[in-house]
């Protein structure tokens, strides 16, 4: 699977420290985990959390899913060596906790580049501060990343906004991350919902996820899996409309028109790149 076929729906995040849940992520139908060595490990199992995970690495057992880790910021006392613990288990990804600027991911690269155990791995951003909303771009940019995971809790805290149904009080801040990942072809995830048995607001939660471009949303429990790929694999609906779409677009084309008009609206080319992206997202291969 490459990077840009992969799906980025259900991004699991289990704490480092937690055995249980690391043995039974290898059963779970989830695109993606990150194994956190940041927030959900507290202070007195940092070291424990660090050797277990790079212990679990290297058993594997993961499949198809992506391995993503998140270490301590490099300014803390245990990034350095969180990054040394995992980096000859080769996880797809180490995530990079509060960047604010191109440099934060600059300084992981290097010590990526002298680690030659890390050749392959790529670097995922934690989107989640103030600064980050101004230099979106800019990260977007720095070498071998690849996305950006969105931390509402912790912009949330910087704001000092109030997180409620619609998270207006963050727009800024989501959009933010989001255009500046597309700026540079860059994979986006929505941050958690943290009310987990809450499946009405999740599902609430997923649907505007989607309808602002997120390609998928961290969880932080098993049960958030159904409807976040409920959410966030294409309906059959939008299937149908998009294989229609398709075939009127070449219709016209072969016609010698640039547009074609389904149910109404007006198909282009953009559209029909759109309806592709659908299609490949449902896994149909035309
Ligand atoms: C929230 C939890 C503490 C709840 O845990 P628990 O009480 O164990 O839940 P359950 O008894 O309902 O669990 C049922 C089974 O599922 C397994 N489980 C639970 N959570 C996970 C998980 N995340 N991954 C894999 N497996 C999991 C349990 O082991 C049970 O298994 P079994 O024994 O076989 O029945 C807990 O869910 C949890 O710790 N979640 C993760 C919290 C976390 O990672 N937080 C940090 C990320 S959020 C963040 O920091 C985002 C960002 O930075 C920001 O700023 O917003
Ligand atoms: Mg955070």
């Amino acid at each position: 699977m490459t990077a840009a076929t992969r799906p980025w729906r259900s991004v699991l995040y289990i704490p480092g420290s937690n055995e249980r849940a690391l043995e039974k992520a290898r059963s779970l139908e989830v695109d993606a985990i990150i194994f956190d060595l940041e927030d959900a490990v507290t202070v007195s199992e940092k070291e424990t959390a660090r050797e277990t995970l790079a212990k679990e690495l290297h058993v594997g057992g993961y499949g198809d899913r992506a391995t993503i880790v998140r270490i301590n910021a490099l300014d803390t006392s245990w990034g350095v060596e969180d990054f040394e613990a995992i980096a000859d288990a080769e996880p797809h990804a180490i995530l990079l906790p509060k960047v604010n600027s191109a440099g934060d991911v600059q300084r992981l690269v290097e010590m990526m580049e002298a680690h030659s155990a890390a050749a392959e791995t790529r670097v995922w951003a934690m989107m989640e501060t103030a600064r980050a909303m101004f230099n979106a771009a800019e990260i977007a940019r720095a070498p071998r990343i690849e996305g950006f995971v969105i931390g509402t809790n912790d912009l949330a805290a910087e704001l000092g906004c109030q997180t409620g149904g619609d998270r207006l009080p963050l727009m800024m801040g989501l959009q933010a991350y989001l255009a500046g990942a597309r700026s540079n072809g860059l994979v986006c995830v929505d941050g958690v919902f943290n009310a987990f048995k809450d499946e009405a607001g999740f599902r609430a939660e997923c649907e505007q996820g989607k309808a602002l471009g997120m390609d998928g949303k961290t969880l932080i429990h098993p049960a958030q899996v159904a409807i976040c790929h409920e959410v966030f694999s294409p309906s059959e609906a939008e299937v149908e409309l998009a294989r229609r779409q398709i075939a009127a677009f070449e219709e016209a084309e072969a016609a010698g028109q640039g547009v074609a008009v389904v149910d109404g609206k007006i198909v282009e080319n953009l559209h029909v790149a759109t309806a592709r992206k659908t299609l490949a997202k449902a896994g149909i291969v035309e």
